[in-house]
């Protein structure tokens, strides 16, 4: 059974590395400058866009608020930017906050009780809110009501407090999970998916254009293959590549300037860094293909279990090169091709035949 791959995982080390989809402080210096600003900027999730234009328009017609929007997938892909784009096509204000900002109802009341109507509440990461402010959201998101409780033990007493209508859009890495009732409670949800090649060239096209980088179609192309389908990677290599053009180029980004540039970070040609590539060669060169178990892997490459499950594993097996069965870590036959070596022609110990099948 493929596994499927869980983006919390992919965060862990994110901000440390290249390839890492969690934002790093330099991410968040210029995000704010590449972010699209309306939907028509936004670059591909056809159908996210499509639906949520929809469900804009009409509240916009109907002269009320939007329904409360759920916006679910991996780190990177757009979804503070999808939410600032909802407040400007409302032409609200917006609030951003997170879950793990949120451990008590009080911090939620105090953000709820001082929106104004139609106002935007963004809450990152919303799975990781507590269990009684997510109690307290409920009401708020159904209602537009809190119940303020003062005082403690038997005297408590809840005072009601109205709120006016907003629009929460709550962003989660895994839609699966929030409770049921928060979830249901949520107008729309929409699925972020992971970028394809052609779309983070365009991506890439706007983003040399913001920050007057000279570009070829070539050099996109080159930067976007390696992006991991993440328009923040995809950010953040191509800086990378701009300060290698300007020192030890021309200033312009080139097929050629971009895949020396990568080289020198260890970024290969499907993305997959120094990290990546270490595990598949050792699944490969020492153990045969596997499979092998992930203790006895992690010893191999000289790192933590846990960077080894939480921060390699999910994009290999994503990108379909390794596979996680219950007999350990398995490499797939397009391991073997991508480090240049052919698969074995039987399978590998341990009955891998799905995977070495027709
Ligand atoms: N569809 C898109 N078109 C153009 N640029 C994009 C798009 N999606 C994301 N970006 C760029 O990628 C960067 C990261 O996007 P954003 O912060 O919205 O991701 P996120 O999903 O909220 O990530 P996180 O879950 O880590 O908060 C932004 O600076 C934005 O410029």
């Amino acid at each position: 059974m493929p596994q499927q791959p869980s983006w919390d995982e992919d965060t862990s080390e994110g901000g440390e590395r290249l390839v890492g989809a969690a934002a790093d402080g330099e991410d968040l210096a210029v995000e704010a400058a590449l972010r699209p600003k309306d939907l028509g900027e936004f670059v591909g999730q056809t159908r996210v866009r499509e639906q949520l234009d929809l469900v804009l328009r009409a509240a916009r017609a109907r002269g009320g608020t939007a329904d409360h929007v759920l916006l679910s997938g991996a780190p990177g892909l757009g979804k503070t930017t999808l939410s600032m784009i909802i407040a400007a096509e409302m032409g609200a204000p917006i609030r951003i906050t997170s879950g793990p900002a949120i451990q008590h109802a009080g911090d939620l009341a105090a953000i709820l009780s001082s929106l104004t109507e139609g106002e935007v509440l963004f809450l990152d990461e919303i799975h990781r809110m507590s269990r009684p402010a997510e109690e307290m959201l409920y009401m708020a998101m159904e209602d537009f009501r809190v119940d303020v409780i003062v005082g403690k033990g038997p005297g408590a007493t809840a005072i009601p407090l109205e709120l006016p209508p907003f629009t929460l859009v709550g962003a989660t890495t895994r839609a699966g999970l929030l409770p049921p009732p928060l979830r249901d409670r949520f107008g729309f949800t929409g699925h972020m998916e992971f970028y394809a090649p052609t779309e983070l060239e365009r991506v890439l096209h706007r983003s040399a254009g913001l920050l007057g980088v000279h570009m070829t179609d070539e050099g996109a192309a080159e930067i976007a293959g390696r992006s991991r389908g993440t328009p923040r990677i995809a950010n953040r290599l191509l800086r990378r590549v701009r300060d290698y053009a300007q020192v030890r180029a021309d200033g312009v980004v080139t097929q050629e300037a971009a895949a020396r540039a990568l080289a020198v970070y260890e970024v290969d040609e499907r993305g997959l860094d120094r990290l990546d590539r270490a595990v598949l060669l050792a699944l490969l060169k020492l153990f045969g293909g596997g499979p092998v178990g992930l203790a006895t892997l992690a010893v191999a490459v000289g790192e933590e279990r846990e960077t080894v499950e939480e921060v390699a594993e999910p994009f290999l097996v994503r990108e379909g090169l390794l596979a996680r069965t219950p007999r350990g870590r398995v490499a797939t036959p397009a391991a073997w091709r991508h480090l240049g070596m052919e698969p074995p022609q039987q399978p590998a110990s341990g009955g891998q035949e799905g995977l070495f099948g027709p």
